[in-house]
Order: C-alpha cells, then sequence, then structure tokens
C-alpha cells in the first residue's frame, strides 16, 4: 500500500483556459502519476473541473522547467496560456522576477511578470515553425471550409479561417479535423479565425486536442493564428502593430519587442491569475 497525501493545488486561468497548477519541486510526481492526476481532477463534475494540469519542477540551466498534461492525461509539449500562469505562480512562489526563464519539452522560453498580478504576463516565444498554407489532409474539409493551413507554434495547430468565427460549428469541424490521418500520431489543434474590425485584430475560437473540446482560449492557438494571418497578408508587421485576439475567454495580443538578446522577439501578452487554492487526497488503497 502506497503512502496517501494531502496535496495542496492552484487553480489558475489565463482568459478562461484553466489550470491545476502542482509545485512539483516537493511532491515528485512521475510524469505517469501527473497524467493519473489530470485523467482523474480535470474533469469538471466529477472532479476539480480544469483543461488541463501544469507542473512546477526544478531545472538545471533554467528558473524552473513546465510540464503540461492535457484534462484527458495525454502530456502536451507546450501550452501558451499555461506558461503565462506558471510564470506568474513561480514569481509568487520565490524565483526571481519580473523576468523568468523556463524550460518546457517545446524548448526554452522567457516571461515577464509585472509585479501587479492584474497586469497582463508576457511570454516571449520562438518563432513558429513548419508553416504549411493550404495544407493537405487525407479526409474532404467539411462543408463551410475552403481551405486549412498549419503551423507548429510549441504543438500542433491547424488555422482555419472563416467570415464569423462565432458562427462556425467548430464542435462538428474540431473533432474531424483533429483526428485526419495526414496529421497523426500528434493530431492537431483546431482554431477558426476571423478577421476583425481591421487588419490589427481577429476573434479566433480553438477545439484543443487533448480536452476534446472547444476550450475559453487557447494561448498556442492564438499565436498560430496572429501569425497565419499576417503570413497570409503577406506582411509581418506585428512589431509596430501588435494583433488584438479575441477569444472566448478573454482579450490577448501578439506582437514582437526587443529583448536584451533578440530584436523583434516574437510575444503573446495576456491575463494570467490565480483563482483558489486547494487539496485533494492521493494514494492510499487504490493507488
Ligand atoms: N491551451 C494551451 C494549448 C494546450 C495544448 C494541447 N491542447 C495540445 O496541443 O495537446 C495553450 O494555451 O496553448
Amino acid at each position: 500500500m502506497s503512502r496517501k497525501l494531502v496535496v495542496e493545488f492552484t487553480k489558475m486561468e489565463g482568459a478562461g483556459n484553466d489550470f491545476i497548477v502542482l509545485d512539483n519541486r516537493f511532491l515528485h510526481f512521475t510524469a505517469d502519476e501527473l497524467s493519473d492526476i489530470a485523467d482523474r481532477f480535470c474533469p469538471r463534475r466529477f472532479g476539480i473541473g480544469a483543461d488541463g494540469l501544469l507542473a512546477f519542477e526544478d531545472d538545471d540551466d533554467a528558473d524552473f522547467r513546465m510540464r503540461y498534461i492535457n484534462a484527458d492525461g495525454s502530456p502536451a509539449t507546450m501550452c501558451g496560456n499555461g506558461a503565462r500562469c506558471i510564470a506568474r505562480l513561480a514569481v509568487a512562489a520565490g524565483i526571481d522576477g519580473p523576468d523568468v526563464t523556463f524550460a518546457t519539452d517545446a524548448g526554452m522560453y522567457r516571461a515577464h511578470v509585472p509585479v501587479d498580478a492584474t497586469k497582463p504576463v508576457r511570454l516571449f516565444v520562438p518563432e513558429p515553425r513548419e508553416w504549411q498554407e493550404h495544407v493537405s489532409l487525407d479526409q474532404s474539409l467539411p462543408d463551410g471550409i475552403d481551405t486549412v493551413h498549419y503551423i507548429w507554434t510549441g504543438t500542433e495547430h491547424l488555422v482555419v479561417p472563416v467570415r464569423d468565427a462565432g458562427a462556425a460549428p467548430l464542435a462538428v469541424w474540431g473533432p474531424r479535423l483533429r483526428k485526419d490521418p495526414a496529421l497523426q500520431p500528434e493530431g492537431a489543434n483546431v482554431n477558426v479565425v476571423a478577421e476583425g474590425k481591421d487588419v490589427h485584430s481577429i476573434t479566433v475560437r480553438t477545439f484543443e486536442k487533448g480536452v476534446e473540446a472547444e476550450t475559453l482560449a487557447c494561448g498556442t492557438g492564438v499565436i498560430a493564428s496572429a501569425i497565419a494571418t499576417s503570413r497570409l497578408r503577406g506582411e509581418d508587421d506585428l512589431a509596430t502593430h501588435p494583433v488584438t485576439v479575441h477569444a472566448e475567454g478573454g482579450t490577448l495580443r501578439v506582437g514582437r519587442a526587443d529583448t536584451f538578446d533578440r530584436a523583434g522577439h516574437l510575444y503573446l501578452e495576456g491575463p494570467a491569475r490565480s483563482v483558489f487554492r486547494g487539496t485533494f487526497e492521493w494514494g492510499g488503497e487504490e493507488r
């Protein structure tokens, strides 16, 4: 029989994308255990309720390491909203801010965390990769979609341009596109994107793999959508004109700013806050 633990967690959210955050520097849960915990506690009616689980860990080469597990227990390489949340938690937990560097399965990231917790956290991200305009999928595109684009922004994304993001049947399109054989084994998150009133604003809704549902915002999806929109326009002017991205759960910004080691470093900026703290029991007989 294993020990029964009382595990303290923080519930956090970034633009309505919500997370259970564990301080794994002390808990030392393995990847398999974290996956089991996500599977057990992320469901909204039978658990705590969250889109994913974040583990805050020590790292030899960075201020800390972030590990991310989707609600269904599957690991993901990156989470843009989760990264802003964990950066804020790290500074609150004593890591020297306001600028923090952290390791993820998608590489090293940096974030700027203002002391004022009501101010947005700016996450500096690497340049997206694997851009494929008009990517060909194995299945035919559902009615209402002309074309889809693929881009990797720390994790896999499809960008689907639409006229009205609010009206797009994402609950039908999402599962179908996400499972397209051409995208396996990783699959992809599915973003429907509509241009806003001007070229510097877009509206995005995202169906997330690993949650297998629409979430209220997806940070890497917001970056994917902003970059795809500017590339399709043939002009990346994010340094002079950040893009305002309207997601269901809040407003984010994607832009470029000079950092001490890089000119025009791509960033995602948006809200990140702690909602409550709690405990759950783990282990004992059933483990
Ligand atoms: N919500 C996250 C993305 C989670 C990624 C995950 N759904 C996957 O790629 O498996 C974000 O803010 O970027």
